[in-house]
This record gives C-alpha cells, sequence and structure tokens, in this order.
C-alpha cells in the first residue's frame, strides 16, 4: 500500500507490538476517564486488562480500535493509528466482541455469522467453513435457532464466533467469559492460548475473574484511569509477595493510595516513579508500576495519499450489500415492522390527503357584468365557473369593489358592455385597435392575501373559459389565446410578491402564537371569520394543532428504534391514534366549516 511506502522507518522494536499506547487520555465531558495511560501489547500476547468496573477499561478498547477519540496521546495498533485511512482497524484485521452484545435477535447464527462474514469481506465457502468450526468449538445450538430466543450465555458465545469468524491478527474481548460456564471458559482460553501460540495473533481481554488472567502472558491493572501495573502475572505477584494475583493487586491499589495521599498534588500520569516500557528493553520479569510519562519517544509519522484518504472514507460496496440484505432478513422475520415502516406512512398520508387535500368550498367572487342580453358570451362563459368552489355574486361596479375592499369578496370580475361584439370582432379580424381588445377582455381584480386561494381562483376562471370555448367554438378554430385575461392590480397584495413573502408572516405567527392563532389561521386561509365557528370546530381544531406535532414527533421517534423494541411498537401505536385522531378532528372541522353560516 501507499501509505505504508510512504511511512518513514518504525522505531526499532514497534513492529513487534500489536498495541501501543503512550500518555492517552479521553473524558465524556467534564468525566475524565483514561489519564496519561500507557499500555504495551506485544505481537503474539495475551494481554488481560484488569480492573474495577467503572475504570475505564472499555473506553480503553474502544479507543484502541478507533471507534472512540483520545483527547490527547498517542495510540498505535498493529502499525498505524486506529482508524488511521487504508488501515483495517477497525475492519478485518481486528476482531472486537463488545461487552454489549450488538446482535440481532431476529437473525439466526447462521445469518449472523454471514452478515458478519460479508462486511469483512469473507468468501461464502470461507464463512461456512469457519461457521462450522466456530458452532462446533463455542458448542452453539443448531445455526437455525434465532439469536432472540438463545440464553444469555449462549448469545455471549455467538458474539465471540463473530469476533472469532475472520481470523483477524488482533482480538479485543470485552468479558467474553461472563456467563459461560466453567468448561467452556477453559476452552475459550485454551484456543487463545493456541491461536497466539502462531505468534501472528494478539489479544487483549478483559474479565472480571482475576484469577483467569493468569494464563494471559502480560496484565495490566488499570485504576482510576490510570494503569498501575503491566507485566507478566508470576512477576506481578512476586513482586507484591502475592500468591494470587487478586492479592497483588490489592496490594498494588494499597500502594497507589498510599502515594496518592503523600503526593496529594502529584501531576497527572505521575501516580508513582516511571517505568520503562516492554519494548524499550525492559527486563521481562520486572512489572511496569505506574507507567508515567517516562523517556520522551519519537513518535513515527504517517501519511496517505489521497486516493487511500477518498478510498477510506466512500462507503464500501459489500457493507451496503450487508446492510440490504440485513434489513430483508430482518423484515421477512419481522412481518408487523412492515405495517409500521410502510403502510403507516401511507395510511397517514392518505389520510391527510382525504381530509385537507381538496378545493375550498364557497368562495364568494363579485361579478359586475355590463351586458344584459342573456345570449351574451358574458353568461354563458360565467355559466362554465365551478359553482360548488366559486360562488357569484352579481353586483354593480361600486358595490363589488367596496365590498371586496372590505374583505367580503376574493375578487371582481368584470365584463364592459360591448364585451360579446368586441370578442366576436376579434375572432373575425386579425387587426383590431386596442378599445376592442380591452373591451373584449376579462378584466380580474385579486384579493392577493392568500395565495392559495387567490391561485385556485385563477386557475377556476381559466378553466372554465376553457372548457367554454372548447365546447361552443372548437369549429370556428377558435384558440383560447383569442380570449385575453386581464389581472389588473390586485385589490390587495402585489402580483410580484414571492411565495417566501406571502409565508413568512404565517410561519412567524404559528412560532409566535397558541393553537387558538393556528385556528384563527386556519380559519382566514378558508376565508371565514373565526365567530362563526361552531364549539365542535374550535374542539377539532384545537386537538388538530396539538395532536400533529406530536404524531409526527412519536413517529420519528419510533422510527429511529429498533424496530422489534416494545417502545418502538408503542410509539408507533400512539402516532397512529393520534393521527387518527388528528385526521378524525380535520373532517369533523371541514364538515362543521362546511355547515357554518358564511358572512
Ligand atoms: N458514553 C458515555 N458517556 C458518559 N460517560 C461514560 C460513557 N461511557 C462510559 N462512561 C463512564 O466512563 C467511566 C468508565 O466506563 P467504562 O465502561 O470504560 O468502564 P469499565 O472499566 O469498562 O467498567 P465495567 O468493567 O463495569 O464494564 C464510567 O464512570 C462510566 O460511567
Amino acid at each position: 500500500m501507499k501509505a505504508d511506502q510512504e511511512a518513514p522507518p518504525p522505531s526499532p522494536g514497534l513492529e513487534d507490538l500489536a498495541i501501543r499506547c503512550r500518555e492517552v487520555c479521553r473524558s465524556y465531558g467534564k468525566l475524565k476517564v483514561l489519564s496519561n495511560l500507557n499500555l504495551t501489547v506485544p505481537q503474539g500476547h495475551i494481554y488481560g486488562l484488569l480492573g474495577p468496573s467503572g475504570c475505564g477499561k472499555t473506553t480503553l478498547l474502544k479507543c484502541i480500535l478507533g471507534t472512540l477519540k483520545i483527547s490527547r496521546g498517542h495510540i498505535s495498533v498493529l502499525g498505524k493509528p486506529p482508524a488511521f485511512p487504508g488501515h483495517q482497524v477497525p475492519g478485518r484485521m481486528v476482531g472486537y466482541m463488545p461487552q454489549d452484545l450488538a446482535l440481532y435477535n431476529e437473525f439466526s447464527i447462521s445469518d449472523t455469522l454471514t452478515f458478519f462474514g460479508r462486511i469483512h469481506g469473507l468468501s461464502a465457502t470461507d464463512t461456512q467453513t469457519r461457521m462450522d468450526f466456530l458452532v462446533d468449538f463455542l458448542d452453539l445450538p443448531h445455526n437455525s435457532s434465532l439469536v432472540g430466543k438463545l440464553s444469555g450465555g449462549q448469545k455471549r458465545r455467538v458474539s465471540l464466533g463473530a469476533a472469532l469468524l475472520q481470523n483477524p491478527q488482533l482480538l479485543i474481548l470485552d468479558e467474553p467469559t461472563v456467563g459461560v460456564d466453567p468448561v467452556l471458559r477453559a476452552k475459550i482460553w485454551q484456543h487463545l492460548v493456541e491461536i497466539v501460540k502462531t505468534g501472528k495473533v494478539s489479544v487483549v481481554i478483559t474479565t472480571h475473574y482475576i484469577e483467569e488472567a493468569r494464563q494471559a502472558n502480560v496484565v495490566g491493572l488499570m485504576r482510576n484511569g490510570r494503569m498501575l501495573a503491566e507485566g507478566e502475572p508470576e512477576t506481578l505477584m512476586k513482586q507484591n509477595s502475592a500468591a494470587t494475583l487478586e492479592k497483588a493487586f490489592l496490594q498494588l491499589c494499597e500502594t497507589s493510595d498510599q502515594v496518592g495521599s503523600k503526593h496529594s498534588t502529584y501531576p497527572q500520569g505521575g501516580v508513582l516513579e516511571s517505568g520503562q516500557s516492554l519494548e524499550s528493553g525492559r527486563e521481562e520479569s520486572q512489572p511496569i508500576l505506574g507507567v508515567g510519562p517516562g523517556p520522551v519517544e519519537e513518535l513515527p509519522k504517517y501519511s496517505a495519499d489521497w486516493k487511500v484518504r477518498v478510498k477510506h472514507v466512500m462507503p464500501k460496496w459489500r457493507n451496503i450489500a450487508a446492510l440490504i440484505i440485513k434489513t430483508t432478513v430482518r423484515m421477512k422475520r419481522m412481518p408487523g415492522s412492515l405495517f409500521f415502516q410502510f403502510l403507516l406512512p401511507v395510511m397517514q398520508i392518505s389520510l391527510m390527503c382525504l381530509c385537507i387535500g381538496g378545493d375550498p368550498k364557497g368562495i364568494q367572487v363579485a361579478v359586475v357584468n355590463n351586458e344584459t342580453s342573456s345570449s351574451s358570451f358574458s353568461q354563458s362563459l360565467l355559466s362554465f365557473l365551478d359553482n360548488s368552489s366559486v360562488q357569484q355574486v352579481n353586483l354593480s361596479h361600486a358595490e363589488a369593489f367596496a365590498g371586496a375592499y372590505n374583505g367580503e369578496y376574493w375578487a371582481v370580475i368584470g365584463f364592459g358592455k360591448n364585451f360579446t361584439s368586441y370578442l366576436t370582432k376579434r375572432m373575425i379580424q386579425r387587426q383590431v385597435s386596442k378599445e376592442v381588445v380591452d373591451g373584449g377582455s376579462v378584466h380580474v381584480w385579486l384579493d392577493l392575501t392568500n395565495r392559495q386561494i387567490a391561485l385556485m381562483l385563477q386557475k377556476k376562471i381559466k378553466d372554465a373559459f376553457e372548457v367554454h370555448q372548447r365546447g361552443k367554438y372548437f369549429t370556428y378554430y377558435f384558440s383560447l389565446s383569442h380570449f385575453s385575461f386581464q389581472f389588473e392590480e390586485p385589490i390587495y397584495g402585489s402580483m410580484n410578491s414571492d411565495f417566501t413573502t406571502f409565508v413568512t408572516p404565517g410561519a412567524v405567527l404559528r412560532y409566535r402564537f397558541s393553537p387558538h392563532d393556528h385556528l384563527l389561521r386556519y380559519c382566514m386561509s378558508y376565508g371565514f371569520p373565526p365567530l362563526t365557528l361552531s364549539c365542535r370546530s374550535l374542539f377539532c381544531l384545537s386537538l388538530l394543532s396539538l395532536s400533529l406535532p406530536l404524531s409526527l414527533l412519536l413517529l420519528s421517534l419510533s422510527l429511529s428504534l429498533s424496530p422489534s423494541s416494545c417502545l418502538s411498537l408503542s410509539l408507533s401505536l400512539l402516532s397512529l391514534s393520534l393521527s387518527v385522531v388528528l385526521s378524525l378532528s380535520l373532517l369533523l372541522s371541514q364538515l362543521s366549516l362546511s355547515l357554518c353560516p358564511l358572512s
């Protein structure tokens, strides 16, 4: 690999190390979990990481794996920092068994191992061979058993199998022997001892059973985010004149506490006198006590060319395929989840469209028709206007505009007294005067305070006239261009106002006012003063304003959770019931609105 070629020659002994951590610090917010921690895992060794609960073992393992970033210090895993571009840590080079099992309950054992095999790019044959071995070795139930139906210990063994699957160079096992019977525990240790014998595989293992760690080649004793001691188990016991590793650990803790109280203000990391690290020529028999800053080591510099970096950030096809197959298998095993994933959104959208998708009804429009003859074009044109949406009110010019300015009418439609003769002239003659064009045009003055209604009115007027001329004058080769609509300067608003200008006041109101104002805007958008609403519609609209955001919130929450979880199921059900309430309230409010006397 290019990155390898560009890296300067590593410092002596570095290639013999599987993991090297120097002055590693990591905090969660204000909580300092790892403090100037040093750790050295030689190649081909089993490293037992011991320490009380909460001392930071899992955090350290995640930092080594590269899934957690360190705040300070340096980590090198199999020659490069974890998550370095092009480096397969995390990836195929490392097998990780987490403390909290990351398994899918709907998967069978075979699905689980096949999934991890795909992720690591193993061929189907290799996966099958390893699977057969692991099922037998870990004493697992039949391949087809569902993970969800396995016992806690069996699940841990499946997780261990997934970590061992691709024969990684480094195994990181976070408490693999919890819940495992002593016979199998011994078998697991025996297997670990065997695989490290080749010198090519290294293992880091955490365990609460301190004594079982005596089988490790090296143990590290951690406390409060620091490494108290690191060395061979026998040596540590000898150094602390202890008969067991547990006693040696106790002794080290006491010594650490005494030194800590003597030097209550010791600098970070300098807990005890600094020792030598494994790779710097330390005698194997001598434990490293209080791995402090130590001699300044020169850190190798790493670089990767842009192609490796790009490849590193790009998603891999085999991972995408593995995820697609995973989702398909889970859906197949949980047909109920299909309902929530696909049918629920379809239902919600359909109900929403059913309830609020219709055009507003009974929009009042003032008509000023100066033509008196019943056979005039203007009369027949107006008869084609959709009467369910548009309610025509015949008025004089003055009354029509006075009403429109008072907000009683959404538009004024005007016809000149010679509309029919001028329009006929326009149809026959190629060139006509401006007066004829003007007189033969339909004049429309819109109230643009509600853009939605104005747009709907424009469409309805054009549709009506199009239908009219098609039906009656098609034989005369009469095209729509002969009709001219003149949309005059609007009564309120501007012809050139953009969508943002229209939406902003509503959006401001939405965040500024309570559901009552939602109600007000809802009413106004339908052109009804709120006072004409019945109590029922008031109640429905209040429900509507509350249930919509709640239902959406619950739905998004439930989708972000695992579909199999109880919480996800109940949230989805709650969301469904809320959306039903929402749809019903919308339906009822529309009913109420259509029954209201229009003012
Ligand atoms: N995601 C997190 N956010 C905040 N604090 C965390 C987080 N994960 C762990 N901690 C805290 O960091 C400390 C070390 O946790 P960690 O899981 O590394 O301990 P551990 O040694 O692995 O414990 P155990 O042996 O019980 O698993 C604990 O105090 C824990 O509460």
